[in-house]
């Protein structure tokens, strides 16, 4: 039958051939010695959640990456102080590509590497893959946010850390996804500022779960998955306000215990906990690390959004970007940065004379 179907892609403009994960991976390739450090950061990303490593998991860097040679520099400027304070922080950068959008907006650097809506996805997994390998390369472990079911088969290999956002965590779409994933997922609480789902989130991912997706070679498959023991609580406020008090931990560490659970909780600073106000995070993280000080052993994990520039701006066709500032949530300057890591490092070295 001539032209177009009165049923099939009535609302598909049109379709590109995307490249196969096989293939970027190809061009692309996980070196042996980047694959011992992402494995390295796996593991002691998965210590300090059963708590054999007593050390702080610090998830750190810019809310999106639009721009990878200002996101490499962040991690340029990140390895050292990383080094210095490892001790005490098991630091791993944020590099996020995939932006969960309440309503509309700029979806990410693997969905729009163009900033304006052309969609070429083909790039934006190439300057992806390629800036997490260079900054695994700089010997850190990298955290993403897993958005789209199928774009895991193009960079996963290279991520220690994920987490599934506070708008997909109720989703059996993500659950299944995460129960596949070879790395620890965050299971964000949601926006509302239900922390039962995000529990009922790592409930489900722990076991094995069959789905569909695409293989390797991209052809589609059927996927049987494992299940992924290292799933764990992410408190990152909510709408309503922050849930990084110790009264709300207390709750949640309840939450998990009933459910038989480990108590462990990583708080992102950001997002609901700062009211989305930057400038809130020092303290936010400061009184994390009170309780940390204290002694409190379920907090395992704090995330903080940090660029190059503190702040954010919009992205708007003919304005001229400033380099290194955040084009979707409002960030940590890098020397603010800087000193909440030190204040975060020295609460561990205090927890550990509570013994
Ligand atoms: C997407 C956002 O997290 P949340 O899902 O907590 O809003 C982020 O990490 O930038
Ligand atoms: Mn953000």
């Amino acid at each position: 039958q001539a032209g177009p179907s009165p049923v099939v892609d009535r609302r598909i403009e049109k379709t590109v051939p995307l490249v196969t994960p096989q293939a970027l991976h190809d061009e692309l390739p996980l070196t042996d010695d980047l694959a011992k450090t992402v494995v390295a950061g796996r593991d002691a990303v998965a210590d300090v959640l059963n708590g054999t490593d007593d050390r702080l998991l610090v998830v750190v860097g810019p809310c999106s990456v639009h721009d990878a040679d200002a996101a490499l520099e962040y991690a340029e400027r990140l390895r050292p102080v990383a080094e210095r304070l490892s001790d005490g922080l098991l630091v791993v950068m944020r590099v996020y590509f995939e932006k969960p959008r309440s309503t509309l907006g700029w979806k990410g650097l693997i969905n729009d590497p163009g900033l304006d809506g052309s969609g070429d996805v083909n790039s934006g997994l190439r300057i992806a893959r390629k800036l997490l390998l260079e900054v695994l390369a700089q010997g850190l472990p990298v955290g993403c946010e897993f958005l789209d079911p199928i774009t895991p088969q193009y960079i996963a290999d290279t991520v220690g850390w994920g987490a599934i956002g506070a708008r997909t965590v109720e989703s059996q779409v993500h659950r299944q996804l995460s129960s596949g994933l070879s790395m620890p997922i965050g299971m964000k609480n949601r926006p509302d500022g239900s922390i039962a789902t995000a529990v009922d989130a790592i409930k489900a991912a722990a076991v094995p779960h069959v789905f569909t997706g695409i293989a390797h070679d991209g052809t589609p498959a059927i996927l049987h998955t494992r299940g992924n023991p290292d799933c764990h609580l992410v408190l990152r406020g909510s709408d309503a306000g922050p849930n990084y008090d110790a009264e709300s931990v207390a709750g949640a560490q309840e939450l998990l215990r009933t459910a038989g659970l480990p108590e462990r909780v990583v708080i992102d600073a950001s997002h609901g906990n700062s009211r989305k106000d930057h400038r809130r995070q020092p303290q936010v993280a400061a009184e994390i690390g009170a309780q940390v000080a204290a002694g409190n052993k379920a907090v395992v994990g704090v995330m903080l959004e940090s660029f190059l520039v503190e702040g954010r701006q919009n992205l708007e066709p003919g304005h001229a970007l400033t380099y290194g500032q955040s084009i979707t949530d409002a960030c940590l300057g890098w020397d603010t940065t800087e000193q909440v890591l030190e204040g975060l490092r020295d609460a561990v070295l205090a927890r550990r004379q509570t013994r």
